[in-house]
């Protein structure tokens, strides 16, 4: 008799999750240093190409986006990108507990990469392994091309004090618009 693979595929796995609005149990959140301030850690080894967590948030277009007003804090909470020859953004600036909107930059060695994920006709941002993740360490991806200020090594001592930094104001968001890899739902 042939064994069944019972293990669940990413895609389906995210959708579960997307609809459940919830997190997978095995990430939490943890205060990671004074410039990252907090972030996700894993406390589960993580396989390559699984489903991390959801980047959760509202869902409005990058006009709307424009159209609000965000702090220079709340502006690294937007993810901007294309679906559909439109550009929308997943504004995760209100703190709604989720974690996906804690993970932190990296983007020399990221373990995790954002694609979008089509369910019930409308696009989602998830996180997916890129490689192995250990327990204990932190989940992180590539925010995008933006000169973002942590990555100047000069500009830490800026970061660390964000009442202080402005700047933020340039590189408003994440902005991913050649984000390729689209997963479609078609399970109902
Ligand atoms: C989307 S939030 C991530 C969650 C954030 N760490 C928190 O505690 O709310 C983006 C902010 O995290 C910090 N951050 C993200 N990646 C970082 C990195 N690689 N180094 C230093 N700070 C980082 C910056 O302060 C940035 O404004």
């Amino acid at each position: 008799m042939s064994r069944r693979n019972k293990r669940i595929r990413p895609a389906d796995e995210a959708r579960s999750y997307i609809l459940s609005s919830s997190d997978k149990p095995e990430f939490v959140e943890q205060f990671i240093d004074r410039n990252k301030d907090r972030g996700v850690i894993a406390t589960q080894p993580v396989d390559p190409g699984a489903f991390v967590l959801e980047y959760r948030g509202e869902l409005i277009t990058a006009e709307e986006s424009r159209m609000r007003s965000y702090n220079d804090l709340e502006n690294t909470f937007l993810f901007e990108y294309e679906w559909q020859q439109r550009h929308w953004c997943i504004d995760a600036s209100k703190d709604d507990g989720s974690l996906g909107r804690l993970c932190n930059d990296n983007h020399k060695s990221p373990n995790c990469s954002m694609k979008k994920i089509i369910v019930n006709n409308r696009p989602h941002l998830c996180l997916f392994a890129v490689k192995r993740i250990e327990i204990g360490c932190e989940i992180e991806y590539n925010y995008g091309d933006a000169q973002w200020p942590w990555r100047n090594k000069d500009s830490k001592k800026q970061v660390s004090a964000p009442e202080t930094n402005t700047s933020l104001t340039d590189h408003p968001s994440h902005v991913d618009l050649n984000m390729d890899d689209e997963i479609k739902q078609v399970k109902n």
